[in-house]
């Protein structure tokens, strides 16, 4: 059996019109633009085109775009000085620090200073709290988007066996919460857990955030599994050209034993910036008073 492909593409393009229309209606009927403020300190190449991407996506949805950039050898100071002129601005709803910060920079103290009510990455700790006390938070964009294709293919996940490997503050922690959320049973494995393959094994959900290549393998997933590859990972080619892009999943195995995977790239990256439209709506309707919106 070869598993159902979750088209990252087809389900952020769908996620994005939804926002785009959702802007057309704010603006239309309360004249409010929703503002994203995205600041990239340094030169990483990675990040230089998540920026570009993310920009190019706000302004496609009809948002206003602020981007910020700084040099490498910035002073924290400067940093935090600059968060609080975007925490101050009427126009700006949003505001994401591209990560990771180059050496030398705080980012915890960074995440710190944005203000909660405009932390569209949701990592300030205000939001982190809020959101493992079940209460409304801006969450974290990647767990979103992988709540979201895990959905695409069950339209409930309550009493589902999931397994999270990878507890960083970005994808595993809060992926955990969402899963909570969503009545899931949820393990959460790591680098130092005994026998992940078998603790995979028993999971009806997978969702791989170890940023290891193709770490998981085929034989530790259960038949008919819905996997959920989170990894971005540059390998070099071996003809020596362009890096390629592979997941912590081997794909190739993984894909004839699941029911349901998703690729890289193509997949859980393309949602990552889809989520960051959909929470700058949030925090633009949460600022003015406006009902939920429809995103
Ligand atoms: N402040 C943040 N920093 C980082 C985050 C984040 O959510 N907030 N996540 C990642 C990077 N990221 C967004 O910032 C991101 C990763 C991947 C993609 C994406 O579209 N991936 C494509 C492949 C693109 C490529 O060629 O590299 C795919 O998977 O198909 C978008 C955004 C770390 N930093």
């Amino acid at each position: 059996m070869t598993a159902r492909i979750i088209d990252g593409k087809i389900i952020s393009a769908d996620l994005r019109g939804r926002v785009a229309a959702e802007v057309t209606r704010i603006k239309a009927e309360h004249g409010i633009t929703p503002g994203l403020a995205v600041v990239l300190v340094g030169s990483d190449p990675a990040s230089e085109v998540y920026v570009r991407s993310k920009h190019k996506q706000t302004q496609e949805a009809g948002m206003a775009s602020f981007e910020h950039r700084l040099p490498a050898d910035v002073a924290q100071a400067d940093l935090l000085a600059l968060i609080g002129q975007l925490n101050a601005d009427p126009a700006v709803h949003g505001i994401l620090v591209q990560l990771p910060l180059p050496k030398g920079l705080d980012s915890n103290a960074v995440i710190d200073a944005i203000d909660p009510a405009k932390d569209v990455d949701g990592l300030n700790p205000v939001n982190a709290g809020r959101l493992a006390s079940g209460l409304f938070a801006l969450t974290p964009c990647t767990p979103l988007g992988c709540i979201i294709m895990a959905k695409q293919v069950h339209a409930s996940l309550e009493g589902m066996n999931a397994i999270v490997i990878g507890r960083s503050n970005l994808v595993g922690k809060p992926l955990v919460q969402l899963l909570l959320n969503e009545n899931a049973t949820v393990t959460i494995a790591h680098s130092r857990s005994r026998d992940l393959p078998a603790l995979c094994r028993q999971a009806d959900l997978v969702f791989a955030a170890v940023g290891k290549a193709e770490m998981v393998k085929g034989d530790w997933i259960k038949p008919g599994a819905t996997v959920i590859d989170v990894g971005i990972n540059r390998t070099p080619s071996p003809d020596g050209g362009k890096d390629k892009l592979v997941g912590d999943v081997a794909f190739h195995e993984a894909k004839d034993v699941a029911g349901a995977i998703t690729p890289v790239p193509g997949g859980v990256g393309l949602m990552t910036v889809a989520c960051l439209l959909v929470n700058t709506v949030r925090a633009a309707s949460a600022i003015h008073g406006l009902p939920k919106p429809g995103v």
